[in-house]
C-alpha cells in the first residue's frame, strides 16, 4: 500500500523487523539529520536504503505508479532551492497524461495565455506535483480525489481548471454560459473559502470574472434572480450554501463544477447532510465533481467514490514529502497542569517565530493566549470559531503579515489555512487522530521555502494509549523515536475511537480559575452588601420553601 494513503487511512503499521537495517542505518544518521533539519530539501538526500516507502509498495495492475520531480519551486520564487520529489500514485480509467510545465498545459488545452501570465505573475512558475496530474484530469472533464499532502498547492489544481473550462465570464456574451452559477467551490470554515476567493481573484486578474465569496451580505445580494445570472463562481461554506437553497433564494442547476477542499472534513458527519443536500441541488448533467485533502479516511473515501462518476484517484504520496523535513518530537509532560509550565519553558529558550500551537477546544485555545500574554511571550495571537469574525479576520491579517509570532488556533480553524512560513507547530493537547496530526504539522511551511520545521507534541498520561499512533507516523517519515515508544503495543481499534475524546479543563491554567472564581465571589458579596446597604436592610439568610 502507498505509505500516504497508509497514513492518510489511519491505521499506521510499521513493520520494525522488516525493516530492521532501514531503521538500524537510519539511526546511525540522527545526530546530523537534527542538526540540520532543514539541509534535506532534495528527495535525492535521503538515502536509498531509506526509501522503505517505495521498496515497500506493490504495484496494483490498476495503478500507475510514478515518481517525479515536484517542479515547485519555493514561494519567494527562488528556483534555486533544491525541488522536492513526491511520489504520485494514479487509480482510474483512461487517465490523462501529466502536465511537466504549465506551457505543456496551455499547448495541450489551449489555456489562455492571460491565465498562465496570471500564474506566472503570482509567482508560479512550476506546477507542483498534484498540479501536474490533476489539472489534466479535471481539465478533461473527470471526476477527481485527490489526495496529496497539506501545502502542495491543491487549491490552483482545481481553480486553474474551473477558470478554464468556463472559459469566459458570462458577462462575456461568446460562451454558453446558461442561467446561474456555473461552478462551486465548498470549504469547512469561512476564513479557508475567504482563501480560495483570493486565489480566485488572482487568476481571475485581467477578465470580468464574478467571483463571489458567499456570505450573508452576498447571500441577499444574490437572492436576486437577475443578480446571480451574473455570478461565475462561487466560493461557499455549505452551512451558508444550504442556508439559501432552503429559503429558495439561490438555485444549483446551472453548476458544472462542484469543488469539496478539506474533503475529509466536509464528509464527515458534521457535514454530510449539507453536503448531500448540495449535490441533489446540483442538477446539471454531466456535472464535474472534485475532492481534493490531505488525508482521506477509508470512510470518507468510500463516500467520496460513490459521489464521483468514473473518478481518478490521485495520492501524492510521502517519500518526501514535507513530514520527513519537520523535525519531529514527542514530549512527556504528565498532566494537564503541567503543561503550561512547559510550555513557557519552551518559550524561554531560542525559537522560530512564527509558532503555530494547537488546543483541543475554543476556550482552551484563548485561555492558553491569555495566559501566554500574562507570561510575557511577544506577539501572540488566538484564532478559533469562537471568535468574531472581524476578530478573526484581523487574527489572520497579523499573521499574515508577520506581526503574530505566536498562533494559538484549534484545529477546527486551522484546517486548510495557509499561514505563511510557520516554522514551528506546538501540539499542545494531543491530536485527535492520526489524520489530525498529519494535517496539523504539515502547517509548517519547510518544504516550500527550504527553511527549517520543528513540531513538538506535548503527552499526558492520559494520551499514552494513543501515543504508539503517533510515533508510527514519526517513524514512518524517517524519524526515529525512543525505543521504549516503539514498543508500546498498538491500540486497539476501540481504544484508537477513543483518542481525541480526552476531556480537558477550559482554562488551561486552573489556579488562574481559583483566583478568578474568588474575584468574582468577592466582587459579589460586595456588590451585595452595597445593596443591603442602599436600602437599609439587615443581612438575612437566603430564603427557603419553609421561610414562607
Ligand atoms: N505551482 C506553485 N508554485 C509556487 N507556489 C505555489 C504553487 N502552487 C501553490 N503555491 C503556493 O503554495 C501555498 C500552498 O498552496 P495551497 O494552500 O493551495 O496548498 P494546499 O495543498 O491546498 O494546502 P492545505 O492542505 O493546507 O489546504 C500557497 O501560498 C500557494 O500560493
Amino acid at each position: 500500500m502507498e505509505a500516504f494513503q497508509l497514513l492518510s487511512r489511519g491505521g499506521v503499521q510499521f513493520n520494525k523487523n522488516r525493516f530492521r537495517k532501514d531503521v538500524e542505518i537510519f539511526n546511525g544518521k540522527l545526530e546530523t539529520e537534527q542538526q540540520q533539519p532543514q539541509a534535506s530539501t532534495s528527495g535525492s538526500e535521503l538515502p536509498a536504503a531509506l526509501n522503505f516507502f517505495k521498496s515497500g509498495k506493490k504495484r496494483k495492475l490498476d495503478e500507475e505508479p510514478d515518481e517525479e520531480d515536484d517542479p515547485k519551486s519555493d514561494t519567494e520564487g527562488d528556483n534555486s532551492i533544491p525541488r522536492q520529489r513526491h511520489r504520485v500514485t494514479t487509480k482510474g480509467s483512461n487517465i490523462p497524461e501529466y502536465a511537466e510545465t504549465f506551457e505543456d498545459l496551455r499547448d495541450r488545452y489551449q489555456l489562455s495565455s492571460l491565465l498562465l501570465s496570471n500564474l506566472s505573475n503570482n509567482g508560479y512558475s512550476h506546477p507542483t506535483g498534484i498540479q501536474s496530474y490533476g489539472i489534466p484530469i479535471l481539465l478533461e472533464s473527470r471526476d477527481l480525489a485527490a489526495i496529496s499532502p497539506t501545502g502542495t498547492g491543491k487549491t490552483i489544481s482545481y481553480l486553474l481548471p474551473t477558470f478554464a473550462s468556463l472559459r469566459a465570464p458570462v458577462a462575456s456574451a461568446d460562451v454558453d454560459a446558461g442561467l446561474g452559477v456555473r461552478a462551486v467551490i465548498l470549504a469547512p470554515t469561512r476564513e479557508l473559502a475567504h482563501q480560495i476567493h483570493n486565489e480566485c481573484l488572482k487568476l481571475a486578474q485581467g477578465r470580468k470574472w464574478r467571483v463571489v465569496l458567499f456570505s450573508k451580505a452576498t447571500a441577499n445580494t444574490l437572492s436576486d434572480k437577475a443578480a446571480r445570472d451574473k455570478v461565475d463562481i462561487i466560493v461557499s461554506t455549505p452551512l451558508r450554501l444550504v442556508a439559501s437553497l432552503q429559503s429558495g433564494s439561490l438555485s444549483l442547476s446551472n453548476v458544472r463544477h462542484l469543488i469539496f477542499d478539506e474533503a475529509d472534513r466536509m464528509l464527515d458527519n458534521e457535514f454530510l447532510p449539507q453536503i448531500e443536500e448540495i449535490v441533489a441541488a446540483c442538477t446539471y448533467p454531466n456535472i464535474q465533481k472534485a475532492v481534493f485533502s490531505a488525508t482521506l479516511p477509508a470512510n470518507a473515501e468510500k463516500i467520496a467514490m460513490d459521489m464521483l462518476h468514473d473518478p481518478i484517484r490521485v495520492v501524492v504520496g510521502l517519500k518526501d514529502t514535507p513530514l520527513p523535513l519537520i523535525v519531529q518530537s514527542l514530549t512527556y509532560v504528565a498532566d494537564d497542569a503541567s503543561k503550561l509550565p512547559s510550555l513557557l519553558t519552551y518559550f524561554s529558550q531560542p525559537y522560530n517565530p512564527p509558532v503555530l500551537i494547537f488546543t483541543s477546544s475554543q476556550p482552551r485555545a484563548s485561555s492558553l493566549a491569555e495566559e501566554l500574554v500574562l507570561n510575557g511571550i511577544s506577539n501572540v495571537d488566538c484564532l478559533h470559531a469562537g471568535m468574531s469574525k472581524k476578530e478573526r479576520e484581523d487574527a489572520v491579517s497579523r499573521m499574515r503579515k508577520g506581526e503574530s509570532w505566536v498562533m494559538v488556533s484549534t484545529e477546527v480553524m486551522a484546517r486548510g489555512m495557509d499561514f505563511k512560513g510557520v516554522r514551528e507547530v506546538i501540539n499542545y493537547d494531543f491530536p485527535t487522530t492520526v489524520q489530525s496530526y498529519i494535517h496539523r504539522i504539515g502547517k509548517c511551511r519547510t518544504g516550500r521555502a527550504g527553511r527549517s520545521g520543528k513540531a513538538v507534541t506535548f503527552f499526558t498520561d492520559d494520551d499514552g494509549p494513543y501515543l504508539k499512533s503517533i510515533a508510527n507516523v514519526i517513524l514512518q517519515s524517517g524519524q526515529p523515536v525512543p525505543e521504549w515508544m516503539s514498543k508500546l503495543p498498538k491500540p486497539s481499534k476501540m481504544k484508537r475511537k477513543q483518542m481525541g475524546k480526552t476531556k480537558r479543563p477550559e482554562m488551561v491554567n486552573a489556579a488562574r480559575k481559583i483566583g478568578r472564581n474568588d474575584a468574582i465571589k468577592k466582587r459579589e458579596m460586595i456588590a451585595g452588601s452595597k445593596r443591603r446597604k442602599a436600602k437599609g436592610a439587615t443581612p438575612t439568610a437566603p430564603a427557603t420553601s419553609e421561610d414562607s
